[in-house]
C-alpha cells in the first residue's frame, strides 16, 4: 500500500535584514500590527495540507520564543551564514525526523502574504513531479541591462520569471542537491541547486501579494496585501 504524501514547512528566518536597515531583524518587524514572520507561520498553519512547521533561527535570536506559537512550530536553532547555509542546517537536524520521500516546503520568512490557498495551488500543481517546484511570476515589465546607471542593453522577457517560495522538493533530492553545492552565496534560492543537477523544477504562477519583503518601501505593501483577507485569484 503506498503511503500518502506528508509536507512539511521549513521557514529560513535567520536573516539579518541588511536592505531593511531596521533596528532588529525584519521577519521581527511588525506588519498591519502583527511581527511578520507570525503572518507567514500563520499561512502554513492555516493549511490542512502542512504537516508540521520548522523555523531556522539564528542561535542567539532572542525574539523568536515571543513569536511562535505553541503548537505546530518547532524552532531550529541552527541558522547559517547565508539563507542557504540555513536551509542546509535545517534539513540536517530533520534527517531522523523526516523521510527521503517526505516533501519539504522551504518559505522565506519575509513573505508573509502566503495564504493557505497558494500552498494548496502549489502543492497539487507539481503532484509528484520528481523535480518538485515553486511558486514564480512571469514578468511583465521591460527588463533592461544596467551598467554605471544607464541601459545597456533590453533583455527579452519572453520565459523570463521572478522565484518566489514556497519552494518543494522531497526531502532526500534537497539534501542533495544542497550539499552538492560549494558556494553558498552562488544560490540564492532552493531550486537553483536541484537545477544544478541537471532537473526542471516546474514554476507554479505565484501572486503579487507573496512578495518578498526587502525594503522599507515593501512594508506599505505587505500591509495592504495582508489586509485583503480573500484574495480574489482562487
Ligand atoms: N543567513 C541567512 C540569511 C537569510 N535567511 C532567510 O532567508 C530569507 C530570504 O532572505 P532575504 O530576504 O535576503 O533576508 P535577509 O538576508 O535577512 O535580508 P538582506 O539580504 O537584506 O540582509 C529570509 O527569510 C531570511 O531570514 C536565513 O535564514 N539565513
Ligand atoms: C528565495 C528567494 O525568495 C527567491 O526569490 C530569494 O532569492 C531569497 O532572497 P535573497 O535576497 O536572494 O537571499
Amino acid at each position: 500500500m503506498t503511503q500518502a504524501p506528508r509536507y512539511f514547512a521549513l521557514i529560513p528566518a535567520a536573516g539579518v535584514g541588511a536592505r531593511m536597515g531596521a533596528a532588529s531583524p525584519k521577519q521581527y518587524m511588525k506588519i498591519g500590527g502583527r511581527p511578520m514572520l507570525r503572518h507567514t507561520l500563520d499561512a502554513f498553519l492555516s493549511s490542512d495540507l502542512v504537516a508540521h512547521t520548522f523555523v531556522v533561527v539564528s542561535p542567539d535570536d532572542p525574539y523568536i520564543d515571543a513569536v511562535a506559537p505553541s503548537h505546530g512550530v518547532t524552532i531550529l536553532r541552527c541558522g547559517g551564514d547565508s539563507r542557504m547555509e540555513s536551509v542546509r542546517n535545517g534539513l540536517a537536524v530533520l534527517a531522523s525526523t523526516l523521510g527521503p520521500d517526505d516533501w519539504v516546503l522551504v518559505h522565506d520568512a519575509a513573505r508573509p502574504g502566503l495564504t493557505a490557498d497558494l500552498i494548496e495551488k502549489l502543492v497539487s500543481a507539481i503532484g509528484d513531479h520528481p523535480a518538485g517546484g515553486l511558486l514564480a511570476l512571469p514578468i511583465v515589465d521591460t527588463v533592461k541591462r544596467c551598467i554605471d546607471g544607464e541601459a545597456a542593453g533590453t533583455v527579452p522577457r519572453k520565459g523570463l520569471w521572478l522565484a518566489q517560495t514556497p519552494q518543494m522538493f522531497r526531502y532526500r533530492l534537497l539534501s542533495q542537491a544542497l550539499a552538492a553545492t560549494t558556494d553558498p552565496n552562488a544560490i540564492t534560492d532552493d531550486a537553483s541547486a536541484v537545477e544544478a543537477l541537471g532537473l526542471s523544477p516546474k514554476l507554479v504562477e505565484g501572486h503579487p501579494r507573496n512578495l518578498k519583503v526587502t525594503l522599507p518601501e515593501d512594508i506599505r505593501i505587505a500591509e495592504m496585501y495582508l489586509a485583503v483577507s480573500q484574495p480574489e485569484f482562487v
